[in-house]
């Protein structure tokens, strides 16, 4: 069976998937992992020198948006720039051979979505999650595709039927050097419901917890 034909039931049927043999270096997942870690450990302060802008980058004190790649935080945090500029151009790359094999799994040319990709707006997040307080609230993402890098900290649950009552939650388990990857809202939306965006959320299991989310919100 093809790599393209593989996803296809996933993608029908969850709208979540591992991905494994990804060619990307697990060391540079490790330095990912090991920066986001770094930085939410600095003193409020110095964090707070990078609050978010007007875009919404830098840095947001409760659970809002996202860290900014621009604006440079070397000086609080070695090595971030170029880690993490590293890290976003090679999840980049794999997100364009994903959505190839996306298009190629609909009986489309590889190229299909590429002619919507010429304005990107892509999003890196890092995430923290502490201890006992925050999760991230039910909820779908709302562009084309994620890339979740987690610590070993589980924590992501997943709900296939959002209208079921009572809601069932899976726990999705955390695999070392694999990326979760999800299908968002647009993704939905292009393929007239056949694949799925599915409704999942963040629970605290007592533990800080470390993740590293990358939307391509083409
Ligand atoms: O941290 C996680 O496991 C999930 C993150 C997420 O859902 C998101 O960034 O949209
Ligand atoms: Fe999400």
């Amino acid at each position: 069976m093809s790599l393209s034909n593989f996803m296809l039931q996933p993608c029908i049927e969850v709208g979540f998937f591992y991905l494994i043999n990804h060619g990307i270096d697990q060391k540079l997942m490790d330095e990912v992992l090991a920066l986001t870690k770094r930085f939410f450990d600095l003193p409020t302060e110095e964090k707070t020198k990078l609050i978010f802008d007007k875009n919404h980058r830098g840095y947001t004190p409760m659970a809002k948006e996202i860290l900014d790649l621009e604006n440079s935080t070397e000086e609080v945090s070695p090595g971030w720039r170029t880690v993490m500029e590293k890290y976003y151009f090679e999840v980049l790359k794999l997100g364009h051979r994903i959505a190839s094999l996306i298009a190629l799994s609909l009986e489309l040319r590889p190229d299909y979505f590429e002619k919507m990709f010429t304005v990107p707006m892509v999003a890196m997040r890092p995430l923290h999650y502490a201890e006992g307080k925050f999760g991230s609230g039910a909820h779908s993402d709302y562009g084309l595709l994620t890339f979740l890098l987690t610590d070993d900290n589980s924590g992501l649950q997943i709900c296939k039927e959002k209208d079921a009552k009572p809601q069932e939650w899976l726990d999705v388990a955390q695999r070392k050097g694999a990326f979760i990857v999800n299908l968002e809202d647009m993704l939905e939306r292009w393929t007239n419901g056949l694949y799925r965006s599915t409704l999942h959320r963040v629970v605290t299991k007592g533990v800080d917890r470390y993740s590293v989310s990358r939307w391509d919100n083409d």
